[in-house]
This record gives C-alpha cells, structure tokens and sequence, in this order.
C-alpha cells in the first residue's frame, strides 16, 4: 500500500493577477507549479495525480509520470476529481496539496504523513498570533477572540478510504478536505505547520515565495573552499621563535615585520585563499606602520571574521612547519590550543604538525623556516 498525493492546480488564480494562472507563473527559475512537484516528489509519494484545469491539460514541462486529471469548477469538485484517480487496494493514505503552496517544507510533508501511522487524518496549522478585527466599509467594527483559531495550511493528509466516503456525502462548497472530512465525523489531528508554506494568493506572495525559495536553496547547497598558504621567514639573532601562537626557545629568533609568526601567516593566508580574498599583505601592508611588530593573531582572527561575515565558517585546517630547528613536537599540543582559542574552533580540527628539508635548501642550512597550510571552508 503506498501514500499517494493530489496536487490541485485546476484554479484561475484570479487574486494573484498575471497574464497566465499563477501556477504557471514564473518562481525563482521554475514555474510556481514545478516547485510544488518538486517537493511533493522528493516526499516519495506516488502515485503524484495533478488535477488540471481542463485548457491546461497538454501543459508542457510536467514529469511523465504525473497522473493528469482535469478539475471542476470549484477546489472539493477539483479534489473529487483527482480521488476518482486513486486505487483504494493500492493507496492507503493520500496528501493532498494546494499548487499554490510552492515552498512546503519537507518537514511539514513528512509530520503529515507520521501522523497518519496513528490517526485517520492530519493537517498542517499555525496558531493565530495576531489580534484579529471584524471590519465594514475600512472599519473597525469588532473583535474576535483568537484563542483556538489555527491558520490551514496543505498537504492534508487522509486514509483514502473514509475520505472517498466523506467527499461523496459532502454537498460541496467547502474549503478544504479537513472541512469535508470533518462534516463526515472524521477527527483531524494537526501537525506543525510552517511560515514559509505560504500559500500565493495575491501578487506580493510571489515576492515572499521567491525570497523563501532561494533561503531554502542557499541552505541546501553545500558550498566547500579550500585554500592554501605558504610562508617563509628568515632567521636572526634572538632567543626564540613565535610558530603558530606560541614562543619556542630557541638560539635564534624569525625576521619580520610582523611577530614573524610563519605557521599563524601561512594559515591566515589559506583562510583568505579559500575565500579568494588576496592575503595578509593586502588586509595589513607592511608598509602601514601600524603592523611593525604586530601580533599575528589580529591577521588570523581578522581572516576567520571575513569568512564568517562571507557566509563561511572554517571547518579545519591542516599546517605544515619546515624546519631543522627548533623541534616543534614538543610544542604541537600548545600551538593546536592557541591557534584553536583564536579561531573559536574545536581543537580536534585544527592539525600542527612539522618536517625537516632533510638538510636541503634553505630550512636545511637553518638559514629560516618554512610553513604551508590547507583550510577548508563550507557555507555556515
Ligand atoms: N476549481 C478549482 C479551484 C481551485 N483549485 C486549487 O485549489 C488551490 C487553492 O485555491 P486558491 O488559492 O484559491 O487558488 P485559485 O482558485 O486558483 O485562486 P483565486 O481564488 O485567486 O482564483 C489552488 O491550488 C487551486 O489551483 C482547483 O484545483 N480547482
Ligand atoms: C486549502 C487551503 O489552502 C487551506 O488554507 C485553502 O482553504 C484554500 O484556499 P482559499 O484561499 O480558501 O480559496
């Protein structure tokens, strides 16, 4: 036995204006009409009836596998239609959904359906938080108690069986399927609905709908950067190093700037890299004194804001210390915990690890250290 789903798309949508129904209107890339498909199919529902206004019929663009039906003059006579359709031995349960509901929550389809393990129908509803008027001519005339009053919304979900019964005995004019069922002794139990299940009645809902849409996109799409740095500074006299937050004794100490922190730059660096934003030369010039003996951490949290004002937040960072001297094992503990109290990070996804040049080149000659590092951003 499945759940099967009717779409009701056989309105003129006469409130929402345009030259065309509003189901066929323009939303964000797609027709309203797609987008309600869409949610409805990435439910698994099946079989799909949309019951279309009878011009509608050859529409282009709708899934082959969509079960067309064409719809009558009002929304029970359209839902009666598109009941005809179903097979009470092959569906148990069916939603039934307004086309003019394009951004429904898959949370909201799937309360609906949860629901129907334990009840023989459920709809979706917000309570009323707004004081409500009774209004004539532009004026108040009234008040009316919201204590109890929800706002409907679709799919609305039913054990086909009784609900084939309590459209047939229904005399029409309701306006929706909890109504009918209801007339029929029914009991409907209501699930959460959702703010951006709107329904597009008027010509303003598109631009809500639209706005909703592209939120619901932007968080579904899962956007990873990566990017790298690398550093180099030589050495000087001096009694010890800063590497990634931390001073390391040593006979020598890093020429820079800056502190000369090369591990701190070389993952500041690959912050900025993955959100192509240049590097610390260009957030901090050497030639602006303010940054002569800067502390790195002002470059690095600088970095790890900018991805978080981009929409990013750093997942983790690998860094790489090239060096002879000083042995940076002893230290790797401490510089993960600063480097980690910087960024605001777990300390678990932040790696400090080091090599030698096995005496080659210039870290081999001792003459400076080298540091090169991953970040890996994703869309916060
Ligand atoms: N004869 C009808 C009337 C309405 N509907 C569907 O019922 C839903 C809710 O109706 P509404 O938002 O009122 O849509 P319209 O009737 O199209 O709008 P209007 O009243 O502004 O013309 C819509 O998905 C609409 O397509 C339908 O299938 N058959
Ligand atoms: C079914 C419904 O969407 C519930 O909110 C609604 O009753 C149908 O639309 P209308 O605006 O009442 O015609």
């Amino acid at each position: 036995m499945t759940d099967a789903a009717i779409i009701v798309a056989a309105g003129r949508g006469t409130r929402a204006g345009g030259n065309t129904a509003k189901q066929w209107q323009p939303l964000a890339g797609r027709r309203v009409a797609d987008w309600a498909l869409k949610a409805i199919s990435e439910a698994g529902l099946s079989p799909i009836v949309v019951v279309l206004h009878p011009d509608d019929m050859a529409m282009d663009g709708l899934p082959k596998e969509v079960i067309r039906i064409a719809g009558g003059a009002s929304r029970d006579a359209s839902v009666r239609a598109g009941l005809a359709a179903l097979d009470p031995q092959v569906v148990r349960n069916v939603l039934i959904h307004d086309v003019a509901r394009p951004c429904v929550p898959q949370s909201v389809i799937a309360a609906v359906r949860e629901a129907l393990n334990v009840a023989e129908a459920a709809a979706p509803g917000l309570a009323v938080t707004d004081a409500l008027w009774r209004a004539e001519d532009g004026k108040v005339t009234g008040v009316q108690i919201r204590d109890g009053l929800m706002r409907a919304q679709t799919p609305q979900g039913f054990r086909l069986a009784p609900l084939l019964a309590a459209h047939a005995a229904h005399p029409g004019g309701a306006a929706d399927d909890v109504e009918v069922a209801r007339a029929a002794g029914m009991t409907v139990m209501i699930v959460p609905g959702h703010d951006s299940n709107l329904k597009i009645t008027l010509p303003d809902d598109f631009l809500r709908a639209e706005a909703i849409l592209s939120q619901q996109q932007r968080k579904n799409t899962m956007d990873i950067r990566l990017g790298n740095g690398f550093d180099v500074h030589a050495f000087e006299p001096g009694d010890g190093c800063w590497l990634c937050g931390i001073k390391v004794p040593h006979d020598k100490a890093l020429k820079g700037h800056s502190d000369a922190d090369v591990g701190m730059h070389a993952v500041t660096d690959a912050i900025y890299g993955a959100l192509a934003a240049g590097d610390i030369g260009r957030h901090f010039p050497p030639s602006d004194p303010q940054w002569k003996g800067a502390e790195s951490h002002i470059f690095l949290a600088h970095a790890v804001a900018l991805a978080r004002s981009s929409g990013y937040r750093v997942s983790n960072i690998d860094c790489t210390l090239i060096c002879e001297q000083p042995k940076v094992g002893p230290h790797a503990g401490a510089m993960q915990a600063r480097m980690a109290e910087i960024m605001g990070l777990e300390a678990d996804r932040i790696s400090i690890k080091a090599t030698t040049s096995e005496k080659l080149g210039f870290t081999g000659r001792e003459e400076g250290i080298a540091a090169i590092a991953t970040a890996t951003l994703v869309s916060a």
